[in-house]
C-alpha cells in the first residue's frame, strides 16, 4: 500500500484544493477535518480516509494521534494547513484566544510531529528518499499584526518549530513552511477590505490555491530544500 499524505483541516478552501490535487496525482491521502462539509463525502467517495478531529484540546490532539495509528504505519508527507484566523477584537477573552491560536498552529503540529516521526521514517525506509513535513504559516510572521497579535505570534511558533523539526529530523525527514500572505478571500470579506488588501502586494491579485498547491508540489519533489520557508507573498513585502 503507498504511504498516504497527512492533510490537516481539508474540509474547505486551501486543505479542500490540496486534497483534491493530491488525490488526482494518484497519491493515498488521509485528511481531518473539523466540521463535516459535504466535501469531505466526496472525499471518502475518492478513496480519501476521512478522520475527525477538533485540535481545541490536548486531549483531542492525543486521540487523533491514536487514529492516525489505527489508520496508518506509514506517511509519505504531512501537511499542517488547519488554522483559525481569529482576532482580539472577536475575543474579550485574551487568555483563552492566546491559547486557541497556539494550541491549533504551533501544539498541534509540535504535538503530531513528534508522534508521527516513526510512520514518516517508514516511509523513507521503504522508499530510500525523505519524507516531508510542511507547515502552512503565515507572511504576517515577518511582521507581526496590530489586529491578530496571537495568531501572528502563533504562526511564528510555527515558523521557528520549521527549523527545530529540520534539524532534528534531517536527512530522513524535510522540514519546511509556506508562508502565503493572500491566496483567497473568505466569503463574508467586504469590498472594501478586498480592495484594501489587493493593494498591499506588488501583484495585486487574489491568486487562488493554485500558488499554494504548485508550492507544495515543488517541496513533495525536491530532496534537498529543508528548514526553509517558502513566501507566497505576491511581493507584499516590497510594498
Ligand atoms: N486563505 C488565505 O488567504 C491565507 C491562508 N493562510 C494559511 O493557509 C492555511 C489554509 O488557509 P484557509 O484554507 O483559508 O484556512 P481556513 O480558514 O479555511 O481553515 C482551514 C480549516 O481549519 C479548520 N480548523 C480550524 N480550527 C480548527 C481546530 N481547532 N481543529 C481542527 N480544525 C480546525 C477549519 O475547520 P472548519 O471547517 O470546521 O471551520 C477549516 O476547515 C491556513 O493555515 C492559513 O492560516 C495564510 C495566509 C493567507
Ligand atoms: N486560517 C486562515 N488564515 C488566514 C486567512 C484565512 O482565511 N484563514 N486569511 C488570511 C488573509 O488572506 C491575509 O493573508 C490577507 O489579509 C490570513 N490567514
Amino acid at each position: 500500500m503507498t504511504s498516504p499524505i497527512l492533510i490537516t483541516g481539508a474540509g474547505q478552501r486551501i486543505g479542500l484544493a490540496l486534497a483534491n490535487h493530491l488525490l488526482a496525482q494518484g497519491h493515498a491521502i488521509i485528511v481531518t477535518y473539523r466540521t463535516r462539509h459535504q466535501a469531505i463525502t466526496a472525499l471518502a467517495q475518492q478513496g480519501a480516509v476521512c478522520l475527525h478531529a477538533d485540535f481545541s484540546s490536548d486531549a483531542a490532539i492525543k486521540d487523533f494521534i491514536v487514529q492516525l495509528y489505527q489508520h496508518t504505519n506509514s506517511l509519505r508527507a504531512i501537511i499542517h494547513n488547519a488554522s483559525s484566523w481569529d482576532c482580539e477584537a472577536n475575543n474579550p477573552d485574551s487568555a483563552a484566544l492566546f491559547d486557541d491560536m497556539m494550541r491549533i498552529h504551533a501544539k498541534t503540529p509540535y504535538l503530531i510531529n513528534l508522534a508521527a516521526s516513526e510512520l514518516l521514517l517508514n516511509y523513507q525506509k521503504q522508499q530510500q528518499q525523505p519524507a516531508d513535513i510542511i507547515h502552512l504559516t503565515d507572511y504576517i510572521v515577518e511582521q507581526g499584526s496590530p489586529k491578530h497579535l496571537a495568531y501572528a505570534a502563533s504562526k511564528a511558533a510555527l515558523d521557528n518549530l520549521t527549523k527545530s523539526f529540520a534539524a532534528k529530523y534531517a536527512p530522513h525527514i524535510k522540514v519546511n513552511a509556506i508562508a502565503p500572505s493572500l491566496i483567497i478571500f473568505n466569503e463574508h470579506d467586504s469590498d472594501e477590505y478586498r480592495a484594501k488588501t489587493l493593494k498591499k502586494s506588488l501583484m495585486g491579485i487574489e491568486p487562488g490555491c493554485r500558488e499554494i498547491i504548485n508550492s507544495v508540489d515543488l517541496l513533495l519533489n525536491s530532496h534537498y530544500i529543508t528548514g526553509r520557508s517558502m513566501p507566497v507573498d505576491g511581493g507584499r513585502h516590497l510594498k
